[in-house]
C-alpha cells in the first residue's frame, strides 16, 4: 500500500484562529507564510524550505484581497520551488465575486480578471458560500480546480443550539438559498424580505406579513456583511413590525469602516458570524467543514 503525500497547511499572517482549526480537524502539519516588508514597499515572501512532494495547502481569507493575493501568488511559486506536487488555497471568503458584470462601457469584470489570476497560481482553491449571483459555478470563472462549500449546515446546527423557537428571515432575494437551506435543517418557519438598493449606503426593504410568528425570536441570515447597510435596515423592519430583537448572522463579516457600529445601532439581539474573516463577532468555526473536503483535493 502506498503512504498518502505529506498535506502541508500554511498559514498567511492574521490567518492563525483559522488556520489551527484547519490543522485540528484535518490532522494536517501548520507552518506559516513570512510577509517581510521592505522600505520601498515590496515584499519579501518565505516559506518553508521542506516542501518537497507535498501537498501545500495556503490558508487565507480573501479580504482586504490586494496585496494578498499578489503574496500568495508569490508564497505559491515559491512552494512550487521548494518541490510542492500540488499547491491550492483556502480562502473562505473569496474576493471580487459581486464584480460579476459590466455596468458601464470600459468597467472591469473583475471577478472574471480575478479568477485568471488566481488560477493561475493555484492547482485548487477551496472556499465557502462565494457570492454566485449571475454565474452558477465557480468553473464558469476558474480554470484551476475550484470548490465551494455552504456554511449553511454549521449555521443551521449553531441556531439549533442558541436560539429557542427561530423565525428565519432573508434580508432579500439572492438570500432565499441560504434561508430554505437553513429551514429545511432545523424545520423552522421562514420569510424573506425584498430589498431595493438606492446607492452604496442606502438600502430600503420591506417585509411580508409575520403577525402571526411574534413568538419567534427572528434571526436574519446574509452571505456578506459589509457595509452592514443590508442587514441593518433589515434589523429596523423587523423592529417597526413589532417582533423580537433580531440575531443576525453572516457568513463573510467583512464590517468595512463603521458598519458594525451602524448595524449595533439598529438594534439586534446578537451578531455572530463565521470565521471566514477574523473578527470579534466570529462564532462558527469553518474549520471542520473546510478539515473534511481538503483530503479529495490534495491526494488528486
Ligand atoms: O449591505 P452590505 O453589507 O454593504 O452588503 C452585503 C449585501 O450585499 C449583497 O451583495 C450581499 O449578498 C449582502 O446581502
Amino acid at each position: 500500500m502506498t503512504e498518502p503525500k505529506p498535506t502541508v497547511l500554511l498559514a498567511y499572517p492574521g490567518q492563525r484562529a483559522l488556520a489551527e482549526s484547519l490543522a485540528r480537524h484535518s490532522g494536517y502539519a501548520l507552518a506559516e507564510i513570512k510577509v517581510h516588508h521592505f522600505p520601498d514597499g515590496e515584499a519579501k515572501l518565505m516559506v518553508p524550505a521542506e516542501l518537497a512532494d507535498c501537498c501545500v495547502v495556503l490558508v487565507c481569507s480573501l479580504d482586504q484581497p490586494d496585496a494578498k493575493t499578489l503574496h500568495l501568488l508569490f508564497a505559491a511559486d515559491a512552494a512550487r520551488d521548494m518541490g510542492a506536487r500540488r499547491v491550492g488555497l483556502v480562502a473562505p471568503y473569496l474576493a471580487y465575486m459581486r464584480q460579476d458584470v459590466r455596468f458601464a462601457p470600459g468597467e472591469a469584470i473583475s471577478s472574471r480578471s480575478y479568477a485568471r489570476l488566481l488560477s493561475s497560481g493555484l492547482d485548487f482553491l477551496l472556499t465557502v458560500d462565494p457570492h454566485l449571483h449571475r454565474y452558477h459555478s465557480l468553473s464558469e470563472i476558474y480554470t484551476c480546480q475550484a470548490v465551494h462549500l455552504s456554511a449553511m449546515p454549521a449555521l443551521a446546527d449553531w441556531i439549533r443550539r442558541e436560539v429557542a423557537q427561530p423565525l428565519l428571515i432573508g434580508p432579500d432575494a439572492e438570500s432565499a438559498q441560504w434561508i430554505e437551506a437553513v429551514a429545511a435543517r432545523i424545520g423552522a418557519p421562514f420569510r424573506v424580505l425584498e430589498k431595493v438598493r438606492h446607492g452604496d449606503k442606502d438600502v430600503r426593504i420591506s417585509l411580508p406579513d409575520v403577525a402571526a410568528l411574534r413568538a419567534h425570536t427572528p434571526v436574519l441570515i446574509d452571505d456578506i456583511l459589509s457595509t452592514a447597510r443590508t442587514m441593518a435596515t433589515a434589523v429596523q423592519q423587523v423592529r417597526a413590525v413589532g417582533l423580537a430583537a433580531p440575531v443576525c448572522l453572516g457568513v463573510h463579516p467583512i464590517f468595512a469602516g463603521d458598519a458594525l457600529a451602524v448595524l449595533a445601532a439598529s438594534g439586534p439581539a446578537r451578531i455572530a458570524s463565521c470565521n471566514s474573516i477574523p473578527h470579534p463577532s466570529n462564532q462558527i468555526d469553518l474549520g471542520p467543514l473546510l478539515a473534511e473536503a481538503l483530503p479529495a483535493l490534495c491526494q488528486t
